[in-house]
């Protein structure tokens, strides 16, 4: 059987540097680019790239993936800073190339898909829910996509509950002392040195309180996700956002 031919965008980075390695070892698949800021998004046609995985910044996402779609290249991507926004774009590229499959995992780490399905679960039990994510200190963004989408979720299931808004007799704070307001759940951003990526999520009702925490302590955690995305994505036409939809989570 022929192998799946993968490029790495981002390949010298964090990440990307690790999902290269990662991809290298996967005897299914054959590593054809790793590409970095600068490099010629050409090479991706070039190389007859079947997936690209998108390991980069926020700023530069959107455009790599513009180009990815409208070349008819599946794509993967972990890279953070989704918006509804974002979104609506990506989809109206993808409707032009109903073929073409991306990927959006805000966490690859099956730990984490996890804590955000654990927490949707027992939202809706608790008067009272925060996050706190912590990171290391060379994440440019904040709050981390993984924490978004697990305030996104949470928010969801108290909705659809008809759970009341939380208790918080908050009536002056210093800016920033109640953390980023998610649809109603507040998010604690930490960035320290020693750190990689860790979240807790903190749930509180009448004289208990449940804590789902997660550590990835390795870029290592987050391959087994990523080698699952790009062997999914090619039969996965449109847009899927979270790694949960490629797990077996009922
Ligand atoms: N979903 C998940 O499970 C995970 C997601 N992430 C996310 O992945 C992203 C990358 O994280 P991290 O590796 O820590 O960040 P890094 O800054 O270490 O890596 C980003 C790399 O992308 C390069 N780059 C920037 N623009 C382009 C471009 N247009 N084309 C090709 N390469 C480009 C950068 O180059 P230069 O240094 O020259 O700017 C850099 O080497 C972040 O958004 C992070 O939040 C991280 C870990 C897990
Ligand atoms: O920047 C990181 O490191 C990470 N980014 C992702 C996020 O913002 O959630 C995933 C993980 O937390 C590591």
């Amino acid at each position: 059987m022929s192998k799946l031919r993968v490029a790495v965008l981002g390949a010298r980075g964090r990440i990307g540097a690790e999902a290269v390695r990662a991809v290298e070892a996967a005897d299914d698949l054959e590593l054809v680019a790793a590409l970095g800021r600068g490099d010629k998004l050409e090479t991706l046609v070039e190389t007859g790239a079947q997936v690209v995985v998108e390991l980069t910044t926020p700023a530069s996402v959107m455009g790599n993936l513009d180009f990815c779609v409208r070349h008819g290249i599946h794509a993967v991507v972990g890279t953070t800073g989704w918006t509804d926004e974002r979104l609506a774009q990506l989809n109206t590229s993808l409707a032009a190339s109903p073929e073409t499959g991306v990927l959006i995992a805000p966490n690859f780490s099956i730990g984490a898909v996890l804590t955000m399905k654990f927490s949707e679960t027992a939202a809706r039990y608790f008067e009272s829910v925060e996050i706190v994510e912590l990171h290391h200190p060379n994440k440019v963004d904040a709050p981390s996509g993984t924490a978004v989408r697990t305030a996104q979720l949470i928010a969801a299931a108290r909705a659809a509950a008809g759970s009341a808004p939380q208790p918080d007799a908050t009536v002056t704070a210093l800016d920033g002392a109640r953390g980023a307001d998610v649809d109603g759940v507040p998010v604690h951003s930490v960035r320290l040195r020693g750190l990689l990526a860790h979240q807790e999520v903190i749930l509180g009702g009448e004289g208990e309180t449940l804590t789902v925490r997660h550590d990835s302590l390795h870029h290592s955690s987050f391959m087994p996700g990523i080698l699952l995305g790009v062997r999914r994505v090619v039969s996965a036409p449109g847009l899927t956002f979270g790694l949960e939809h490629f797990l077996d989570l009922s």
